[in-house]
């Protein structure tokens, strides 16, 4: 059936796609069309772009894209295919999945099939063929929004193209990223343990840690189960009760981790209760990404939405406390409001009544491309955090150093150890 034989009232009606048709619609009236890759059906989620070149299996199943299409910027994706030891969750949480030019056959002796199959038997909707430099500059001049990904049946009514203007209001009308609330979703509903690996398999564990799973990565555990530490990982919902009981009585080193996760931080209440307890406890704590955000809300920060974010595996990042810059992999949409270039005071002590504060905090990671907050240092209670990943999968590696620096600090139980120059430095005061 073609046009001209509908009825006037139908003019935007076609004739059906092909079945491989795919089109990419954003918020904002943008359309791609591309060709169907992976299950057919329809997406919806805030689109947003990465520009890591490597560990697309890993980027995939990080619980932190749920409810994201993931647009890659490197143009040839799916040359190594899937193997059953690199994923870093269950499933794959992406939405959706938007490339340019995916690989026709898998060449690594690690594959056990390829990402395309993959996709399908994961139900997971992508499109290929789509010109992602073009779409990548849209979302750095317009920052990220809500898209859908439609294909197959998602395309038709009653045998005809369905018009794009519907494609467009019904993406408009998905549920967006700002405000949401999604580490419940995402969360184990079981706690369960992470033994002391590698050279410390079976030995006494050098430390115990409480890992709150807001969306954790299989790696986060696995960095520390090689440095000698006991990981229970533990719901989103547990209490400091449910904290305080796994964590050891005869003073053995031990802490709380906080794990990266998907979400808008603005969102969460419960775990900024859990985190106070935590603090106000003494206990060593460290936070990934989403943890990051969390101690800056903990500690009486606010937190904004970047524009569109920070995805991908080549970013430069400067600790502070050291001076040196380290490369590292980001995934976040969302950052901490805090003085960047000053020791600032937790804006939570002036609220409180109970005689208790955090005292001072610094910023000690900042980013190099646009000095957001990557990472915060209590001087006076013994926790810091960073904003961007240590676990890295698919690397770098430069900053695995913070789980030795979480070690230490569950050892000595005092703050950061942040060199009096560097301090001196942020507070603006001239060395003498
Ligand atoms: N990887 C993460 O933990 C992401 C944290 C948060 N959802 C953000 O987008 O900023």
């Amino acid at each position: 059936m073609t046009s001209s034989s509908l009825p006037s009232t139908a003019p935007s009606a076609a004739a059906a796609p092909a079945a491989d048709v795919a089109l990419l619609v954003l918020e904002d009236g943008t359309v791609a069309r591309g060709r169907a890759y992976g299950a057919r059906g329809a997406t919806f989620g805030e689109i947003v772009f990465s520009t890591g070149m490597t560990g697309y299996q890993e980027t995939l199943t990080d619980p932190s894209y749920h409810r994201q299409i993931v647009v890659m910027t490197a143009p040839h994706v799916g040359n190594t295919g899937v193997n059953d030891e690199d994923p870093e969750s269950g499933k794959i949480w992406v939405s959706g999945y938007v490339l340019r030019d995916p690989a026709r056959r898998v060449s690594s002796w690690r594959a056990d099939r390829s990402l395309e199959d993959e996709l399908v038997a994961q139900g997971v909707v992508g499109i290929s063929e789509v010109d992602t430099r073009k779409l990548t500059r849209h979302l750095r001049e317009l920052g990220v929004m809500r898209a859908g990904v439609f294909s197959g049946d998602a395309l038709v009514r009653d045998g005809l193209a369905r018009p794009v203007a519907e494609l467009v209001a019904q993406v408009q009308a998905s549920p967006a990223m700002a405000g949401a609330n999604l580490a419940p979703e995402v969360t184990t509903t079981e706690a369960y343990v992470v033994e002391p690996a590698g050279t410390f398999a079976g030995a006494e564990p050098v430390a115990t840690v409480v890992a709150v799973d807001l969306g954790i990565k299989a790696m986060t555990p696995a960095r520390l189960a090689e440095r000698g530490v006991r990981v229970h990982v533990v719901p989103q919902s547990a209490t400091i009760d449910d904290v305080e009981a796994l964590l050891p009585v005869d003073g053995s080193p031990a802490g709380v981790f906080f794990s990266n996760g998907p979400g808008d931080p603005s969102s969460a209440g419960h775990e900024i209760e859990l985190l106070r307890g935590v603090l106000d406890r003494g206990i060593p704590f460290f936070g990934i990404c989403f943890g990051n955000q969390l101690l800056g809300r903990a500690l009486g920060y606010g937190t904004y939405k970047l524009g569109y974010g920070h995805r991908g595996i080549n970013q430069p990042v400067m600790d502070r406390t050291t001076n040196k810059v380290e490369v590292t992999a980001h995934n976040h949409g969302f950052a901490v409001d805090a003085p960047v270039d000053a020791v600032s005071t937790a804006p939570y002590d002036a609220e409180r009544t109970d005689g208790r504060a955090y005292g001072r905090v610094i910023v000690s990671h900042v980013g190099l491309n646009d000095r957001v907050v990557e990472g915060l240092t209590a001087l006076d209670v013994p926790a810091f955090s960073v904003q961007y990943h240590p676990e890295a999968a698919a690397g770098p590696h430069d900053s695995a150093y913070l789980f030795d620096r979480f070690v230490e600090l569950m050892t000595t139980r005092e703050p950061v150890t942040v060199p009096a120059e560097a301090i001196h430095a942020l507070a603006g005061e001239k060395e003498n």
